[in-house]
């Protein structure tokens, strides 16, 4: 090969090589993804939630002024949740006479459970072909690595009211079917009423509606489907008793010669009526209105349960007091008064444990609850939860527990799973007691306060 050969071969590798280089530097820009640096994210400022018209909770005093901390003035005009309610503190003395509707006694004739009422200590007589409530085993939430934010409470009843659709579509839209027909004969009515009672309003609120609604309708010359909205709306609304007031005790409140005290909340009921669920909701909104949350969790009965609240409540920063499985429910509730007084928090929520209903003596611990509490603040609120689709038996329940302690408000969870959305009326009634929550859903923000006006568009819409 001559040197002139040898010389051209060499270029032409050359230049190969430079070709494949610059090909390959092209490529290579090409695939690499363009990093920049993120914004750091701004954390949910509480300063945003907003929850006029919301759960409203009383507030008898000024805020807890925490140490170093100067005291805040009593009116908290930017706290649109906490609308000032005229209530004294102690729920035994907060009833005007127009929030009083006398419970209903109960003759043992007209009972419907064939034992007789039961006692403090004893089985609830529940009906004999109803299904048995086996241990309720329920996934854990999951728990947050941060603070979540969390939904307003203000109108959450307007915006979970898809979740009443099956007691829309069998009660509200049958009734509305009925009453906008035209002329109404006896059939008619008699359909009214059986719709009434399958919506589970219970025999004597079925006959009060009935008797006004037939007053009224000639009364009012109804003649429109819109006019027999009207009226049912009316009819209905009141029915739910809104003179009630549907506050919850949950704030701090001054004591005599010692200073400010957490609120202190016990929320009762069977298991698996949703007791902690509704206790880690409740926390959320108190949260959320910048207060300050100690969990109790006195459901030593089921380990499972107290892992359930502390969940809970880290999704929100408020701590729980826990006590070993099996564990005294009152020194564990004990503890946690004293702690939240200590730590000066402004609400101490304490889950109690569910078997209360089906255990002998297990009512009366729930007595020892209440007591051994106040040896160190007073108990605001004693919420009762009943779950929805239980329909009489949750009437049955009811009973038992407010002859052991003085129930103040009613929970009414699962609404979201029922056609009968008429047991609110019923419960209310039963008990005299307000439903001041209704629980819509498992989600964490599935809690709203209970307006009879929006309960009832809810229906009828
Ligand atoms: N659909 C629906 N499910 C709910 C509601 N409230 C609670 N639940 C569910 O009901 C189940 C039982 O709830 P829990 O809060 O564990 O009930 P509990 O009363 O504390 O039960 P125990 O600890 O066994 O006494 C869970 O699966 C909840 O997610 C509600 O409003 N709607």
């Amino acid at each position: 090969m001559s040197t002139t050969s040898l010389i051209w071969i060499i270029v032409v590798v050359a230049a190969l090589l430079a070709v494949a280089l610059v090909t390959g530097v092209v490529l290579a820009r090409r695939r690499r993804i363009s990093l920049t640096e993120r914004e750091p994210e701004q954390p949910p400022t509480k300063g945003s939630y907003q929850a006029g018209g919301a759960i409203t909770f009383n507030a008898p005093a000024p805020p807890v002024a925490k140490p170093g901390e100067p005291a805040e003035p009593v009116a908290e005009p930017a706290k649109p949740v906490a609308e000032p309610v005229a209530e004294p503190a102690a729920p035994d003395a907060g009833a005007t006479p127009a929030d009083v509707i006398e419970p209903v006694q109960h003759p043992v004739a007209d009972r419907t459970e064939v034992d007789g009422q039961p006692g403090v200590g004893d089985d609830a007589a529940v009906p004999r072909d109803s299904v048995r409530r086996g241990f309720v085993e329920v996934d854990l939430p999951e728990a947050a690595s941060e603070i979540e934010e969390i939904e307003p409470t203000s109108g959450r009843l307007e915006r979970l009211r898809g979740r009443l659709s099956r007691s829309r579509s069998t009660f509200g839209q049958g009734l509305l079917g009925l009453l906008g027909a035209g002329d109404l004969d006896e059939d008619s009515w008699t359909d009214i009423e059986d719709t009434l009672l399958m919506a589970d309003l219970g025999s004597a609120i079925t006959d009060q509606i009935v008797t006004a609604l037939r007053e009224q309708i000639v009364a009012r010359g109804v003649r429109t489907s819109d006019d027999a909205r009207a009226l049912l709306r009316d009819v209905l609304v009141d029915a739910l008793h809104p003179e009630m007031s549907r506050t919850v005790n949950a704030l701090p409140h001054a004591v005599d010669g010692s200073g400010v005290k957490p609120a202190v909340l016990l929320v009762v009921g069977v298991n698996g009526v949703g007791k902690t669920t509704t206790t880690g909701k409740l926390a959320r909104v108190l949260v959320a209105d910048g207060r300050t949350v100690l969990l109790g969790a006195a459901d030593t009965f089921r380990a499972a349960a107290a892992d359930q609240l502390e969940t809970w409540g880290s999704r929100v920063g408020a701590a729980t007091v826990r006590g070993a499985e099996g564990a005294d429910p009152a020194s564990v509730a004990f503890e946690a008064v004293k702690q939240g007084v200590e730590s000066s928090v402004d609400t101490v929520l304490i889950d109690t444990a569910g078997r209360l209903h089906t255990k002998t003596g297990l009512m009366d611990e729930l007595g020892k609850v209440k007591r051994v509490v106040e040896k160190q603040a007073e108990v605001d609120e004693v919420l009762l939860v009943l779950d929805a689709t239980t329909g009489q038996n949750g009437l049955t329940q009811a009973r038992v527990f407010a002859e052991v302690v003085k129930v103040t408000g009613i929970v009414l969870t699962k609404l979201d799973g029922t056609a009968k959305g008429g047991i609110v009326f019923q419960v209310q009634r039963e008990l005299g007691v307000p439903v001041k929550l209704v629980g819509l859903g498992e989600g964490a923000d599935h809690l709203a306060p209970f307006e009879p006006a929006a309960f009832v568009d809810a229906l009828l819409n």
